[in-house]
């Protein structure tokens, strides 16, 4: 690819991203050098990576963690073992990595994002809830420390593909309007329960909801794509990342994942991007920016698609994504306490203390008690999402399971 070596951390190294990242990064050892990982608490993933990869550094999140991965790795020579937040965010910042992929899961991964960003590194965002809960802010720090930011979500890595590529601007795109680009579009599978009759959502299963049909995810993110909020969290990112409003950013349904976003410019023109559902091609693509690198999957045989779908979503049946547009619309104090509604309700519901069909209105009932602004501070929005986390937890105890 080029002749210096990229160095990488990798912050959520254990999960869906991390593994994706890893696979692409072990096929380029000429090109990259795993020097940091993370984690929270997953001690045997970190060991496998460790035992696999040799990075210099592995930082688990949880200290107790961290001790039982030292007393692990206590045969293994080179691999210094951190813990704590602060560590994951001061590796995030190290001199000695030069590019950062923001795989945590949440908010968790706002601080970490933020340090990397702060640090001017080039960072490969897959963490959408940082540009959520604090997408404003996260683009001027890149602005002011010429981080390069590359999305690495799926929609939006292929937005970016279709865009005139321009390694001297500031985010790496020419800006929509002086591209004559009139709408961003991004697709939605329609997830799990895009045909399943709404009068049965109140029973559904966690293992029902985390069975994605297209995408093999984590668990946070694959009942997120169930309820749609999902794409509610996308069209916030889109609106941040690309820095336009939410009336440019469409959705819509597709169910076979294999046409991830569409760019539309004035002239009529619509371009799109096409491939498997694999992250390994937006993980590659940042990766290898501007130039490109192979990642492993297989190209599209367009004889071969069949039918490609596209439909309007269903606001009844889906209500997370609207109730994501407004508060993108209400400022950037309501889409961080979106951001904590959303986590409090989906962590209750994987841990079985809320019904499915109640997701949206947990969030819907937080978001009606709070204080909208759109100037806010970092510690604004971060006490914002605290606060709507704590008032969600509020109403799912209210609420209970019956
Ligand atoms: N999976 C996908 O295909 C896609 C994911 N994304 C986004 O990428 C991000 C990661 O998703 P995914 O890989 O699916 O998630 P996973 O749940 O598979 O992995 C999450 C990672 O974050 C770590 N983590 C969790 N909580 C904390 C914490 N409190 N502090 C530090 N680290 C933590 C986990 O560590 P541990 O294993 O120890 O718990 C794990 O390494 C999300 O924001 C998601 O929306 C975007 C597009 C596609
Ligand atoms: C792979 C990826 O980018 C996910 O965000 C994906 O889009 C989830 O699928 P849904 O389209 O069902 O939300
Ligand atoms: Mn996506």
């Amino acid at each position: 690819m080029s002749n210096t070596i990229q160095r990488i951390a990798i912050l959520g190294a254990t999960g869906s991203i991390g593994t994706s990242t890893l696979d692409v990064i072990t096929r380029h050892p000429g090109d990259f050098e795993l020097h940091t990982v993370t984690a929270h608490r997953d001690v045997a993933g970190m060991e496998r990576i460790c035992r696999a990869h040799h990075p210099a550094r592995a930082v688990m999140a949880d200290p107790d963690s961290a001790a039982a991965l030292a007393r692990r790795l206590q045969d293994l020579d080179g691999v210094e073992v951190a813990s704590g937040d602060q560590c994951v965010a001061a590796a995030a910042a190290d001199p000695a990595v030069d590019t950062v992929v923001a795989a945590i899961v949440g908010a968790a991964g706002l601080a970490s994002c933020l340090a990397a960003v702060e640090a001017g590194k080039k960072v490969l965002l897959a963490n959408k809830e940082a540009l959520v809960v604090a997408g404003e802010l996260v683009m001027a720090t890149a602005s002011r420390t010429g981080a390069r930011i590359l999305p690495v979500d799926s929609e939006h890595n292929g937005v970016f593909q279709c865009l005139p590529g321009r390694a001297d601007a500031p985010h790496g795109h020419a800006g929509l309007a002086e591209a004559g680009v009139t709408r961003l579009i991004l697709t939605a599978s329609g997830g799990p329960f895009r045909e399943r009759d709404p009068a049965t959502f109140a029973q559904i299963r966690v293992d029902e909801a985390c069975a994605h049909p297209t995408w093999r995810m984590g668990r946070k993110i694959s009942v997120d794509s169930a309820t749609m909020m999902n794409k509610g969290l996308e069209v916030i990112e889109a609106c941040r990342f690309f820095q336009c409003q939410s009336d440019q950013v469409g959705v819509v349904i597709h169910p076979q994942s294999l046409v991830h976003a569409l760019v539309q410019y004035r002239d009529g023109s619509t371009l799109a991007q096409l491939g498997a559902p694999d992250m390994r091609t937006p993980i590659a693509h940042a990766l290898g920016w501007p130039g490109r690198l192979d990642s492993g999957v297989a190209h599209l045989d367009i004889t071969r698609l069949g039918q490609l779908d596209f439909l309007p979503p269903d606001g009844r049946r889906f209500p997370c994504l609207e109730l994501a547009r407004d508060a993108l619309e209400a400022g950037a104090t309501a889409t961080a306490a979106l951001n904590g509604a959303n986590e409090a309700a989906v962590e209750a519901f994987i841990g079985g203390s809320l019904r499915f069909d109640r997701i949206h209105a947990v969030i819907e009932q937080t978001l009606e008690h709070m204080d909208r602004r759109g100037d806010a501070s970092l510690d604004d929005l971060v006490d914002c999402e605290q606060w709507a986390r704590t008032h969600a937890a509020d109403c799912i105890r209210q609420w209970g399971v019956a």
